[in-house]
């Protein structure tokens, strides 16, 4: 079954920007896929969309885009069972989006938001039950430590990896990740690309990972969509992806897609663990 189907996705913003141009696509359950592209080649706003945050152009009234079997959006309408549907899907932005105030743990009991009772939720009434699926999750992130600390603390790769915990614990089927390593630098972005892979491959959690440099996703994705100007120009098996290829499709703005130090990435394994 297919966890994300795509179908004749268009976006128009205004001043006429065509952010994406009759985008039909699917991700399989438990698939780990990079979604790749120059800047402003549409990836955000294709995550964007899948995750209900923004409505496609009313006027494609053959745009459907359905997650885990449940509807989305369509003909440029978000579904009513939005709430529904949003539990199933984490979404992981490049800048953590975590309160800097409170603590990590209370971060990560976030997760449970969605489901929880309006009023408990907004007291942070939390059961023990509640608060040890938060430790174990932080764990296996691997900063159970830093539960306590104010999330305002912790590294850049540390919060990505709390936002990583808050997903576990909303118990999502899926995991968008807009440029989740961006603003991170290369051990950090290793280490949370590891763990992205890893729950993947243990929780069988898809993944859609939006990312700057093909080296990534050619080392931690079998398969890689490529989008330059709002259309897929690419979609197949990453290791297909190479320079010369790349420069194919991108031209110069391929340059901007290849890490000057790829060489790093050459001799380790596919789903190396955090
Ligand atoms: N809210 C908005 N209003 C108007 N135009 C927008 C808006 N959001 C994105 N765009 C435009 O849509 C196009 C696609 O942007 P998007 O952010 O999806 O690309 P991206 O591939 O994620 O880029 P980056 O890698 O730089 O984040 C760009 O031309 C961008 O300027």
């Amino acid at each position: 079954m297919s966890a994300i189907v795509i179908s004749g996705l268009s976006k128009t913003y205004l001043g006429n920007t065509r952010a994406l141009d009759r985008v039909s696509l699917s991700v399989g359950q438990g698939e780990m896929v990079a979604l790749i592209g120059a800047s402003g080649s549409g990836k955000s706003t294709l995550i964007r969309h899948i995750a209900g945050l923004v409505c496609a152009d009313k006027n494609a009234s053959s745009c459907k885009i359905c997650v885990d079997g449940a509807v989305v959006q369509e003909g440029g309408r978000i579904s009513r069972n939005i709430s529904a549907t949003r539990t199933e899907i984490g979404v992981i932005f490049q800048q953590f989006n975590l309160v800097p105030r409170l603590s990590v743990l209370n971060n990560v009991l976030a997760g449970l938001l969605g489901k929880l009772p309006v009023l408990r939720g907004m007291l942070g009434l939390f059961h023990k039950h509640e608060n040890q699926l938060a430790m174990q999750a932080l764990q296996r992130v691997g900063i159970a430590h830093a539960a306590r600390q104010r999330a305002s603390t912790l590294s850049g790769g540390q919060q990505q990896r709390a936002a990583i915990a808050r997903t576990l614990v909303q118990g999502a089927k899926v995991i968008l990740a807009d440029e989740p390593i961006a603003s991170l630098d290369p051990a950090s972005a290793k280490r949370v690309m590891g763990i992205l892979s890893r729950i993947n491959v243990e929780d069988g959690i898809t993944v859609l990972v939006s990312l700057h440099q093909v080296e990534y996703a050619r080392r931690y994705c079998k398969r890689t969509i490529a989008m330059r100007a709002g259309q897929v120009v690419f979609d197949g098996p990453s290791s297909e992806l190479t320079t010369q290829f790349l420069r194919e499709i991108y031209g110069e703005a391929s340059e901007e897609l290849i890490l000057p130090d790829a060489d790093d990435f050459g001799t380790e394994p596919m789903t190396a663990l955090a």
